[in-house]
């Protein structure tokens, strides 16, 4: 595709601007009226600048998917509590009314889920579901949208647009769908966009297809993008920054580059020896990270990753970890990291953010 694939979202300001979005301290508890609320997401802050790419990675259940919905304004209206900001461009979301929240999601900040054929709706035609966003966000006609509509598939890489407008999604293939989901979230041109889990659903050679496509979105227009997934080998090529979530925490963040060379959190060790290597020995075992969700222990009285560490000393069972922010933003929650240079938590120039 040609770096002009995209338009541009001029006046959008480039990589290395002011944060597009600011969480800080976003925390989420479900069932606040029974006698055992629930805390997904707790203390959670991260930011995410024009043209940048940052990830949200952990395994199912880590609470990656309840801080998007969080930033969209999409949880369930009742039974949960949301406190901390989420600031984007300077308004906290959190304090718009729904109706305010519904005019800017697919405006300003878009998301494609996980499974295009459950997002997008089967008995209407692809062409008329881009041309409605189009529609609705941006006060075209029907006409005026349709030939936008069929421009944001062939952008997209659909063959035969004009042909595919008509279509259903059962007419398209699992990859086919997951373009045209893109083109629906691109259609208003997002400042933000969200991906949970994009390419889960696809086989291998559709999955490095649609990360190219988000890479090339990312690059040609300066949009931002958080990139939810379990699986560090799909932000490998894609995320700038990775923040490593366990149990609704962050454990670490660091850039692609430094996180891949040289992780300090245990877990995010484990997630990387579970990814398969194209440098690996012939035949080398993966080693999966041991145990489950289910061994937790609670995070207001020790590590709750401790029973599943194998670098857990007694300490770990017994109090809880800060989170350590070095100057440079690696940011660090662990009692005896792995390896490697002296870590935030131990000491350094550090920043106790909870
Ligand atoms: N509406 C809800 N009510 C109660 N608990 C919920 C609700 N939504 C999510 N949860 C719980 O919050 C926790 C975090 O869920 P979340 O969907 O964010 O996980 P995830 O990291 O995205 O995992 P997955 O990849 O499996 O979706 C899970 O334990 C989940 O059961």
């Amino acid at each position: 595709m040609s770096p002009s694939t995209f338009p541009s979202t001029s006046p959008t300001p480039r990589r290395g601007d002011e944060p597009l979005l600011s969480v800080r301290d976003l925390s989420v508890t479900f069932g606040i009226k029974n006698e055992s609320p629930f805390t997904a997401v707790d203390g959670l802050s991260f930011d995410v600048r024009p043209g940048q790419t940052v990830g949200l990675v952990g395994e199912s259940g880590c609470g990656k998917s309840v801080t998007s919905l969080a930033v969209m304004g999409l949880l369930p209206p009742r039974g949960n509590r949301v406190s901390g900001t989420v600031t984007y461009d300077g308004v906290d979301l959190l304090s718009l009314s729904p109706k305010e929240m519904a005019a800017r999601r697919g405006k300003d900040i878009s998301m494609i889920f996980q499974d295009p054929l459950s997002s997008l709706n089967p008995v209407v035609s692809i062409g008329r579901q881009v041309s409605e966003v189009l529609e609705r966000h941006k006060g075209m006609s029907r006409k005026e949208a349709t030939p936008h509509a069929r421009d944001m598939l062939a952008k997209v890489g659909i063959p035969d647009p004009d042909r595919r407008l008509k279509e259903y999604p059962h007419q398209l293939s699992g990859g086919m769908r997951q373009r045209a989901l893109i083109a629906m979230a691109l259609a208003c041109e997002p400042r933000l966009l969200i991906a949970d889990e994009p390419t889960t659903a696809l086989d291998v050679t559709i999955q490095a297809q649609i990360l190219a496509l988000l890479r090339e979105l990312v690059e040609d227009t300066g949009t931002a993008l958080i990139m939810i997934t379990h699986d560090l080998g799909v932000v490998a090529g894609l995320c700038d920054e990775i923040n490593v979530l366990y149990g609704g925490r962050l454990v670490e963040r660091a850039e692609r580059h430094d996180l891949f060379a040289e992780p300090r959190h245990p877990y995010t060790g484990g997630l990387l020896a579970s990814v398969p290597s194209l440098d690996g020995e012939r035949g080398a075992r993966l080693t999966p990270v041991p145990g489950s969700v289910s061994d937790n222990l609670p995070w207001t009285s020790a590590c709750a990753f401790a029973p599943r560490c194998a670098n857990a000393v007694e300490h770990c069972r017994e109090r809880t970890p800060d989170l350590a922010v070095a100057p440079g933003g690696r940011a660090l929650r662990c009692f005896n990291p792995l390896a490697g240079d002296p870590s935030p938590a131990e000491g350094t120039t550090t920043q106790e953010v909870r």
